[in-house]
């Protein structure tokens, strides 16, 4: 029913169930994603949306509902296939490779794109080279692009917090993603360091990526965003524009954690 109507949706979420055991970390949540958009998943700890992600990605096999990425079920994909189809995501925490050079790190998420095998790679055909040539140009741009290009050379190790969220980033962006999902990444940013993670992830929606966006930070969250879901114990309480999901009682509540009517 409410999929017939998602002309431009570029990733639809429709009746989600997921269960660990006893809990239930995602209790029929439906919403879409459209192309172009900032979208938002936010919502008190253990809302489920880390579960919301890693199901969308590949992670977890929701128990029921239908994923739909680009009009075609996602559900029971491979983490790569998902990636090779346009969803790229950075976590959490860091996830570099922490002795290999920031440039090497953004090669290594371009990989994911090149054609050669790995006997190409170990016998160093031409087609490889020239692959690996513009893995490299292109993870040039990308750190250009984040801002860390004067970095390339550092081990990743020794870049600073700030530097390395950013080049997760440039990561992602190397797999040429439709939709990139970003995982908190304002956690442990100055608030100088917020404005500019919000001008870049601007600048990425700028690009024609779609940018679907967990953040804590809800003056982050309310000033990049197009439109925002909440979650709160698994279950979808608001959907709108960031000043309609402002306002919601609902949310207020489960942010301050009071009942409605007493807040
Ligand atoms: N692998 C797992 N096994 C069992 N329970 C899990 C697992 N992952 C998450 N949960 C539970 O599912 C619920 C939702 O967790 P989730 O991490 O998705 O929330 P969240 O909104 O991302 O929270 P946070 O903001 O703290 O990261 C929680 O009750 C959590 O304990």
């Amino acid at each position: 029913m409410s999929h017939a109507g998602a002309g431009d949706a570029l990733l639809e979420v429709q009746n989600v169930t997921l269960r660990f055991g006893g809990v239930v970390a995602l209790n029929d949540v439906s919403f879409s994603l459209r192309k172009g958009e900032i979208f938002g998943l936010i919502g008190p700890n253990g809302a489920g949306k880390t579960t919301c992600f890693n199901a969308m990605t590949g992670v977890y096999r929701p128990t029921s509902g239908a994923i739909r990425f680009n009009g075609q079920s996602i559900v029971g994909r491979k983490k790569h296939e998902i990636t090779r189809g346009g969803i790229a995501r950075t976590f959490q925490n860091v996830r570099l490779f922490p002795e290999m050079t920031a440039l090497e790190n953004v090669m290594v998420g371009a990989d994911a794109h090149h054609k050669t095998s790995v006997i190409g790679a170990l016998f160093r055909l031409p087609r490889h080279w020239k692959e690996e040539r513009l893995g490299r140009e292109k993870s040039m741009d990308l750190l250009r692009f984040v801002g860390i290009a004067h970095r390339a050379g550092e081990v990743s190790r020794n870049l600073s917090y700030g530097e390395q969220r950013r080049l997760e980033i440039a990561r992602a962006l190397a797999t040429n993603p439709t939709l990139l999902c970003l995982d908190e990444p304002a956690a442990g940013f100055n608030p100088a360091e917020k404005v500019e993670l919000l001008n870049l992830i601007r600048k990425i929606r700028d690009t024609g990526v779609t940018v679907l966006l967990i953040e804590h930070d809800m003056r982050l969250v309310m000033g990049v965003t197009d439109r925002i879901v909440v979650l709160e114990f698994g279950k979808k309480i608001a959907e709108g524009t960031p000043a309609e999901v402002r306002d919601d009682p609902k949310v207020i509540a489960a942010y301050l954690g009071v009942p409605t009517d007493a807040a």
